[in-house]
């Protein structure tokens, strides 16, 4: 172990901007064709996100490495592959973890020597992170001595991430990590790739169709569809367009970046601030000054046209209607909202649009039923 070497940095927490990752493919399967040629920023987690079929892993693949196609792609400011110069580094000398649904261990391991033999993939020189940062940060310093066959599958996936960690790579790929978990299992390894996610700086492009995971744990989305990227941009952006398929079904809803601000300990209740407005939620343990995550799904907004506090509703925000687009029922549409500068999108029937006139300029007040902490 690297304990208490002094040389061992756990983690890199530079501050400077990272140069973006660019990523253009052009991959040619039988009856599917993949498209994309994107340009995704260097750090934070970055979802790629799509119905079943879309090209999600065939992309993740093609930056592993792990298979060749028709491409260019720079990560960190490294050419990896430009085929204009006949250039293709192969997966094993990429500086890159990859995670996949199942854990792949070796069974006839103990978790420390599986963490081991990612560690001595790289030589000292070029490492990075140390292997106790990397058993801290996924929690699994308990299960050392244990054989993979008496992990839990959210443990073993705990396990695979360190692994990838200790290869120091430049780059982490996690392709549906989560998708083999029952809901217990994936609560309880969500927090620790918050952790990740927060401490490492270490872009990560995840795959994922499950729009939970995508709103808690991802900063960019790109978003595919039959080898087509749709959109892609800062996942608060993307959740507030009315024109993606982001917008329709029982998910739809934004995603606000809020700040801690009071508690209330006498109702028990947190002020949570963003920029245009301010919400309360049931008091949680986190601090004033905690940087949070919230959810606001469409289907819990409603909308008014006075601030009337005649009702169980305690959130209101001050609001201006911006668009409104079709809704997954014809009689439904969704409303985009601006609360100073915070988008908001709300789900309301074509009948109270009309009875209330909400037209594109006219000030509302949001009301907000639900918000759920993602983080
Ligand atoms: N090696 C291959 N040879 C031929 N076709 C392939 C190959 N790999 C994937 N495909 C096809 O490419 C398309 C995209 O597959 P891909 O696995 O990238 O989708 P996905 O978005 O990750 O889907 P899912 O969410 O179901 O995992 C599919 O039609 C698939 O059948």
């Amino acid at each position: 172990m690297n304990a208490g070497r002094p040389e061992a940095q756990a983690v890199e927490r530079a501050a400077e901007p990272r140069a973006p990752i660019e990523a253009r493919f052009d991959v040619d399967y039988p009856g599917f064709r993949l498209q994309a040629d994107l340009q995704l920023p260097g750090r934070g987690v970055t979802a790629l996100f799509g119905p079943s079929g879309s090209g999600k892993t065939t992309l993740l693949r093609a930056i592993a490495g792990l298979e060749r196609h028709r491409g260019r792609l720079v990560v960190g400011g490294e050419c990896w592959q430009d085929d204009a110069r006949g250039l293709f580094v192969p997966t094993h000398k990429r500086p890159v973890g990859v995670v996949f649904q199942d854990a792949s261990l070796f069974e006839h391991l103990t978790v420390r020597a599986n963490l081991d033999f990612g560690r001595k993939r790289i030589t000292a020189a070029d490492r990075r992170v140390d292997f106790d940062a990397a058993v801290e940060l996924m929690g699994i310093a308990h299960l050392l001595e244990r054989k993979p066959a008496h992990l839990s599958g959210g443990e073993r996936q705990r396990v695979a991430v360190a692994r990838a960690l200790l290869t120091s790579p430049r780059l982490l790929l996690m392709d549906e990590p989560l998708a083999a978990l029952d809901q217990a299992r994936k609560r309880e390894i969500l927090p620790f790739l918050e952790k990740l996610h927060a401490e490492l700086d270490l872009p990560i492009l995840y795959v994922s169709h499950a729009p939970d995971e995508v709103a808690r744990l991802a900063d960019h989305l790109v978003l595919l569809d039959t080898g087509r990227v749709v959109a892609h941009g800062p996942l608060a952006e993307l959740m507030a367009r009315l024109d993606l398929p982001t917008a329709q079904g029982e998910d739809a809803g934004v995603v606000i970046d809020g700040r801690v601000v009071e508690h209330d300990l006498h109702y028990g209740l947190v002020t949570i601030a963003f920029p245009g407005g301010r919400v309360q939620v049931a008091h949680g343990p986190e601090p004033v000054g905690r940087r949070l995550r919230l959810q606001v799904h469409a289907r819990d907004v409603s909308v008014a046209l006075s601030a009337s506090g005649d009702s169980s509703i305690l959130n209101r925000v001050a609001a201006t209607v911006v668009a409104e687009a079709p809704a997954d029922t014809p009689a439904h549409l969704l409303l985009r909202l601006d609360a100073g500068g915070t988008p908001l999108v709300a789900r309301i029937t074509r009948l109270s649009r009309d009875q209330l006139g909400l037209v594109p300029g006219r000030p509302v007040w949001a009301q907000i039923k639900a918000v759920a902490l993602l983080a």
